[in-house]
């Protein structure tokens, strides 16, 4: 495939007149007026900018079925009273269908890698799979439901060689797991050397019950269990004392902030700067379309970048480029991907129509990539697969309907 007279980002500024070879699923060459060999499919970059596909690192893409179901509540409330209950009848189908429409809006905004926790993995892996996108799924973990630790492993035995699906553990909180469980999801992580995927300290009052029943922050609880390391992925920590952000850099521990969906339920603000003094990978997740209530990291970028900047009293702390580094480059470190626009590295990239007003007068594309966008973009590439291309994703009209009759069936007992 040859990507013809594209755009790229070099060291922050437009490069114009690109070609991109992709060959098996990786960059093979960039730069002007490559040759096209035969059978190269040309895709046409004139007016386009290629970027490396973004990475929602924290997701629960079958929850894109309850977008609008549950608002203007606050996280306990919120899971106990309506997610939980409603939950409780998801059957596989719904999760399929829930996991489509997921990708759908994840193609749609440029994103070409997830992280996702939720019931039923193998379903999600394998909608995952039919839309050809990466994930990092992992499967739920909590006492509610105890049967899920004994699935965990089985799941992992049956996608640990898939190309494109990397499985994991998703103990869910701390709160919700107990100790021996804990250790359990950890033992069955270091055995296959997987991802460990857990919401830490979302909330006030999480942090505080660990602080009065143990003595510890659920950080401090967690390093003590041995879950703290370089395959975790440490979702929210919305409130870390300064010694927890020092600990979980010492553990090389990756923290995901959702900072959209932390607003909407009015749980806080995550003390990025505070992180990244203290040199912690952080990147950033949407949550789910039910407390976010879209999947777009664009959004998220600027909202991260606007809170930020007012949590610390000062516009300077954090620029658009740290920003589009948490979506990209931090994300790859965090889940070791060999991504970027380079030669080798997986093809794994976006298009974005350059001709909109909200790139326009054409000066610090990051800037306006972070600041200024609207909308989705044009075309997504996965492992070299053209998932949509000018807009169209093929499918896509049967998946809206399935997941509208989806959404009347699991409401109708409401
Ligand atoms: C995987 C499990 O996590 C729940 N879930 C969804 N969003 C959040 C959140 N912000 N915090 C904690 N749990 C959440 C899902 O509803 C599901 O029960
Ligand atoms: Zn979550």
């Amino acid at each position: 495939m040859l990507i013809k007279n594209v755009s790229i980002l070099q060291s922050g500024h437009l490069v114009l007149g690109q070609d991109i070879r992709i060959k098996e699923g990786k960059i093979e060459q960039i730069g002007p007026e490559l040759q096209k060999e035969r059978g190269d499919e040309e895709i046409k970059g004139k007016g386009k900018l290629a970027i490396p596909g973004l990475v929602n690192c924290h997701t629960h893409l079958a929850m894109s079925l309850l977008r609008g179901y549950a608002d203007d509540m606050e996280l306990m409330p919120w899971l106990e009273e309506k997610i939980w209950p409603l939950e409780a009848r998801l059957t596989e189908e719904d999760v399929y269908w829930g996991v489509k429409l997921g990708c759908l809006e994840l193609i749609r905004f440029g994103i070409t890698c997830y992280n996702d926790m939720y019931y039923f993995p193998d379903v999600t892996a394998q909608a995952t799979k039919e839309m050809g996108l990466r994930g990092f799924i992992s499967g739920v973990v909590f006492d509610m439901k105890p049967e899920l630790l004994s699935q965990v492993e089985p799941f992992i035995k049956r996608w640990k060689d898939d190309e494109l699906i990397r499985p994991a553990v998703g103990p869910h909180a701390a709160y919700t797991c107990s100790e021996e469980t804990l250790l359990r999801a950890g033992e069955i992580a270091d055995r296959h050397q997987a991802m460990v995927h857990m919401h830490i300290s979302e909330t006030w009052k999480e942090v505080d019950g660990f602080l009065l029943s143990r003595g510890k922050s659920p950080v401090e609880y967690l390093d003590s269990l041995g879950l703290l390391n370089s395959r975790l992925t440490a979702i929210h920590c919305v409130w870390l004392s300064e010694e927890d952000c020092y600990l979980l850099e010492k553990r090389k521990a990756n923290v995901v902030s959702c900072t959209a969906s932390n607003l909407k339920l009015a749980s806080g603000i995550a003390p990025l700067n505070t992180l990244m003094k203290a040199g912690v990978n952080v990147c950033l997740g949407t949550d789910s379309a039910c407390s976010n209530n879209n999947l777009s990291l664009f959004e998220d970028m600027k909202v991260t970048a606007i809170v930020q900047k007012n949590a610390y009293h000062t516009p300077a702390a954090f620029t658009a480029e740290q920003i589009w580094q948490f979506a990209t480059e931090n994300a790859y470190r965090a889940f070791g991907l060999n991504n970027g626009m380079s030669v080798g590295a997986n093809a794994d990239l976006a298009l974005i129509d350059l001709k909109k007003p909200w790139f326009y007068p054409q000066s610090n594309i990051v800037s306006h990539l972070v600041y200024s966008m609207a909308g989705g973009v044009d075309t997504t590439i996965v492992n070299g697969r053209v998932l949509m291309q000018n807009g169209i994703i093929p499918g896509e009209e049967e998946i809206l309907e399935k997941a509208q009759q989806r959404f009347i069936r699991l409401t109708s007992e409401d």
